[in-house]
């Protein structure tokens, strides 16, 4: 039997919490209750916070448990709002807390890792407070903008994947970022170019990812399309001519063909358009190879401050041997050799690995062993072919580095772990592991690497007390 649909409901809330995306939330209760009818919904509203209170209009209100929905008012602000910065704030998927103050961002911040570490058993006063940004914004080196089928170029749409926000200035990014970002919208509608849609799978351009260095100042665009850029030669060049032009310096223009469905940014066909196919990048002064696929830190500023927290709470020195699992393009790898005796560095993705190694070597450093790997089959294979680690470094993905990685890690038991993390509630759950293993948290310091976004990194450092 089809369920009975209630009408749509303007209901009067008040936030009283963020969830972990930091969109407002509140659990409303219904009153003239019929049988049959749901006693409560939870109401999920984006761009609220805690003491706000909205009107909102529910579909459905009294027939279901959960409900996503924009306020249609807001009568009453809480006491932490303020005006939000950026123009796109109301809709735009890539900031969700500018309405707070980065002050007050912050503190939330750290409320948060020293929940997740409670709920888990530890004591919160080993938490130090968010390192924040003196200027937060214009902060990232990478920013991946989505053609939209209706001829917008930007973010996904809070809470509406389907849909894409023009975004013509974005405070987080570079503004050089902005103004190529321009250049291509414009171009894409001089020459009425069709903006993919994922439903009906039609349409030519796809993605346009834009990323450079703070310091080298060299720019990498990479368009991603449906089809190969043969067909397109004239245009194409008419929007070559234009970026070459503009007073940036970019080294690297491709074109990317991706047919595949999902709607990521890949490519089955690379075509170097301009330049060469990577850029120069520095972090903490060692120099890197970026290529548009190679995971780097998006925040440099901030991820110097992790490495250098890093290197004080391991204080590696020329007699030790660290394993780095998770090790990327070897940012953590490359400033821990050098003042280690060796290092070994592990991680899944080949093409990283083959960059860790040329990193490296372009840095002059040459105790290093990397391994392209899963963690866990690799630590073993580490152990046997280059031998046990005095120290242990981590920094696994959001998802975690799981419980078979953390029981190996344990086994190894060397005196002092250090654990980087962008994800506190698996990172948590992850050093549980440890406990058994007779080793105790003594200090966790968050990073704000990505201010008015819900996402904080910390650098914590174990230490093995018993057996
Ligand atoms: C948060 S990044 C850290 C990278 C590096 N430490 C850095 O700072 O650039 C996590 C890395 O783990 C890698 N990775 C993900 N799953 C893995 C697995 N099961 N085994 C080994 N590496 C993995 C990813 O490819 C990514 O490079």
């Amino acid at each position: 039997m089809p369920r009975k649909e209630f009408p749509t409901e303007e209901l009067t809330v008040t936030i009283n919490r963020l969830n972990n995306k930091y969109q407002g939330e509140v659990i409303h209760r219904h009153e003239d209750l019929e049988v049959g009818q749901q006693r409560r919904v939870k109401l999920t509203i984006p761009n609220t916070l805690p003491g706000d209170v909205v009107k909102v209009s529910v579909p459905n209100a009294r027939g279901r448990r959960r409900a996503f929905a924009r306020y249609d008012e807001i009568i009453e602000s809480s006491k932490d709002r303020i005006e939000p910065a950026c123009i796109h704030f109301e809709y735009c998927g890539g900031c969700s807390v500018q309405h707070l103050s980065y002050e007050n961002q912050l503190a939330h911040k750290f409320e948060e890792v020293k929940t997740h570490l409670s709920n888990n058993g530890f004591d919160p006063s080993v938490v130090k407070p968010v390192i924040g940004m003196s200027e937060p914004f214009h902060y990232r080196n990478k920013m991946e903008f989505t053609f939209g089928k209706d001829g917008t170029l930007g973010m996904h749409e809070q809470g509406n994947f389907r849909k894409v926000v023009d975004i013509s200035d974005c405070l987080i990014a570079s503004n050089d970022t902005m103004v190529i970002r321009n250049v291509v919208s414009k171009w894409q509608h001089t020459h009425d170019l069709s903006g993919y849609d994922k439903m009906a799978h039609e349409g030519l351009l796809r993605h346009l990812m834009i990323r450079h260095s703070q310091v080298t100042g060299e720019y990498m665009v990479a368009i991603f399309a449906t089809e190969s850029p043969e067909q397109y030669t004239e245009i194409i060049n008419e929007l070559l001519l234009e970026l070459i032009n503009l007073d940036i310096d970019i080294e690297s223009i491709l074109w990317m063909k991706n047919e595949d469905v999902a709607d990521r940014a890949q490519s089955e066909e690379t075509t170097v358009l301009h330049g060469r196919d990577y850029i120069h990048d520095e972090i903490y002064g060692y120099r890197y190879r970026l290529w548009y696929d190679t995971f780097f830190q998006p925040n440099p500023a901030q991820a110097s401050h992790m490495i250098e927290i890093a290197l004080e709470l391991s204080e590696v020195n020329e007699d030790m041997r660290v394993m780095d699992l998770f090790c990327g393009v070897g940012t953590f790898s490359l400033p821990f050799a050098e003042r280690a005796k060796a290092l070994a560095g592990v991680e899944i993705v080949e093409s990283s690995i083959e960059s860790a190694k040329r990193n490296a070597e372009d840095n002059g450093i040459d105790n290093t062993y990397f391994l392209t790997s899963d963690a866990r089959k690799g630590m073993d294979y580490v152990k046997e072919e280059w031998g046990m680690p005095d120290l242990l470094l981590l920094d696994p993905p959001r998802s975690g580095a799981g419980g078979k990685v953390m029981r190996r890690i344990g086994r190894i038991g060397t005196e002092k772990i250090v654990y980087v993390s962008c994800n506190p509630e698996t990172f948590a759950e992850d050093i549980v592991w440890l406990k058994d293993f007779g080793y105790e948290l003594k200090t966790v310091q968050p990073v704000d690497q990505f201010p008015h976004t819900p996402h904080v990194e910390l650098v914590s450092l174990l230490e093995k007390v018993a057996d």
